[in-house]
């Protein structure tokens, strides 16, 4: 059987990774689960960036223009004074999704009680959906994929589940996930036969 190339754009947004005091983890932990979810073969666009408003909605505006039909950020998300990745994404979007942020928000308030001070948005831009996800590294895997128990027993939903369906939706490419690391929801209608 064969899969859909997909383009996904990733972005990492921090002062201190852009700018070399520590190394950026962002962008490897957002290549490396979308590696292990998606079956797909995957074109990654890349950027690191500091936290300017202009330039993140610059950057995401690139993104949706090179034909990325998922675009992820990391970082930024927080209530400090420098982080406004939620105001540059609204910046640039046609629709609001606020599903997954509230979802986000729940999944994360499992691994950490200051979860509700991310205040990450989704929105769709043309045929590409744009998520933010926190800055920490290992929030990536826990807001994507959700909370397992430890026979891999799903207790709450990651916000992948709903991802490849709101891009069929869009008219995007077909996402076919690994279901041993997140099942993709869609109706019987929209399934594509293997
Ligand atoms: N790109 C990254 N690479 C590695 N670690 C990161 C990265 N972004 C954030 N972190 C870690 O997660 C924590 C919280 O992320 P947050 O986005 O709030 O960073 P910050 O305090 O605004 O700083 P900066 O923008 O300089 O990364 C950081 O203090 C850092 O330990
Ligand atoms: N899953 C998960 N969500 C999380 C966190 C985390 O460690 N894991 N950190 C929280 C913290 S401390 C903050 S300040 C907000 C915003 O983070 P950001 O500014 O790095 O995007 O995300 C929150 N959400």
């Amino acid at each position: 059987m064969s899969f859909d190339e997909v383009r996904i754009g990733i972005v990492s947004i921090s002062d201190r990774a852009s700018s070399g005091v520590y190394e950026d983890k962002g962008l490897p932990a957002l290549k490396d689960w979308m590696s292990r979810a998606l079956l797909n073969p995957i074109t990654f666009e890349s950027r690191l960036i500091p936290d300017e408003q202009a330039a993140i909605s610059a950057a995401l505006i690139e993104l949706v223009d090179a034909g990325c039909s998922l675009v992820l950020t990391t970082g930024g998300t927080g209530p400090a004074l420098r982080d406004v990745t939620p105001e540059a994404t609204l910046a640039v979007a046609h629709k609001e999704m606020p599903g997954f942020g509230e979802q986000m928000r729940q999944i994360s308030l499992h691994f950490v009680p200051t979860a509700i001070l991310s205040r990450q948005v989704a929105v769709i831009r043309d045929k590409c959906l744009i998520l933010n996800l926190p800055g920490q590294p290992k929030s990536i895997a826990e807001t994507l994929e959700g909370l397992k128990d430890a026979e891999g027993k799903q207790i709450v939903p990651g916000i992948f589940a709903a991802v490849p369906y709101c891009i069929d939706l869009i008219g995007g490419p077909y996402f076919d996930t690994d279901d041993s690391i997140c099942k993709a929801w869609r109706p019987k209608t929209a399934i594509r036969p293997k």
